[in-house]
């Protein structure tokens, strides 16, 4: 059994969502997960226990939100001991088919650079919940000119999938441990 923390950032709950669904998943393999929301840049203290972690952000503006990329910031020099997973939670799903294409493969150079710090074993982009309250006028308008689609554009299947891909991955890491888990944990 790992300790598995989920940390998380969200402005108005998909990414929330998201998180408890990953977490949920993970325990009902046996793992023990906290999660925990990051709603200020002092938020989410590191822990020297060795967690895995498991850390995602809704994006805004093509960053993360800035409790989740204070987080990333404030601990640069721990994340080389730690196995951490990262997920992104845009909206990528609501663009019109040439649009989607060319932001899936897009590079969100703030986000990258989080990913260049915290090394980890996969970063996977997901697509959340748009809503017209979530916009401004401005905001509004642009995603109307653009051609997107307002709704909940989680993919649960995908979701879930990845979630059963970490708990396979730590599944191997302990099978290859002496007594079947490191001391100390992950
Ligand atoms: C002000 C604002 C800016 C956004 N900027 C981006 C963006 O740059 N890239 C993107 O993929 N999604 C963007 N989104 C979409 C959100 O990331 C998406 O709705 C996500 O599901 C929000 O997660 P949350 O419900 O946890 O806050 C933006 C949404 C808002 C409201």
């Amino acid at each position: 059994m790992a300790a598995v923390r989920v940390l998380y950032a969200s402005a108005h709950h998909s990414t929330q969502e998201i998180a408890d669904r990953i977490g949920e998943r993970l325990r009902l393999r046996g793992h023990a997960v906290e999660i925990q929301a990051l709603r200020e840049p002092s938020d989410g203290q590191w822990r020297s226990a060795g967690d895995v972690l498991v850390l995602g952000s809704a994006i805004h503006d093509g960053a993360w939100l800035p409790a989740a990329e204070a987080f990333v910031r404030n601990n640069t020099d721990r994340f080389g001991s730690r196995t951490t997973w990262m997920f992104s939670v845009g909206m990528t799903a609501a663009l019109p088919g040439p649009l989607r294409l060319l932001a899936e493969h897009a590079v969100q150079p703030r986000i990258a650079a989080l990913v260049d710090i915290v090394r980890p074993r996969d970063h996977r982009r997901f697509s959340g919940v748009i809503r017209r309250d979530h916009f401004d006028r401005k905001g509004a308008l642009l995603f109307r000119l653009l051609g997107c689609r307002y709704g909940d554009h989680r993919d649960w299947t995908a979701i879930d999938a990845w979630a059963d891909g970490i708990v396979q991955e730590l599944d191997v890491s302990r099978s290859g441990e002496p007594d079947g888990g490191p001391e100390g944990g992950l």
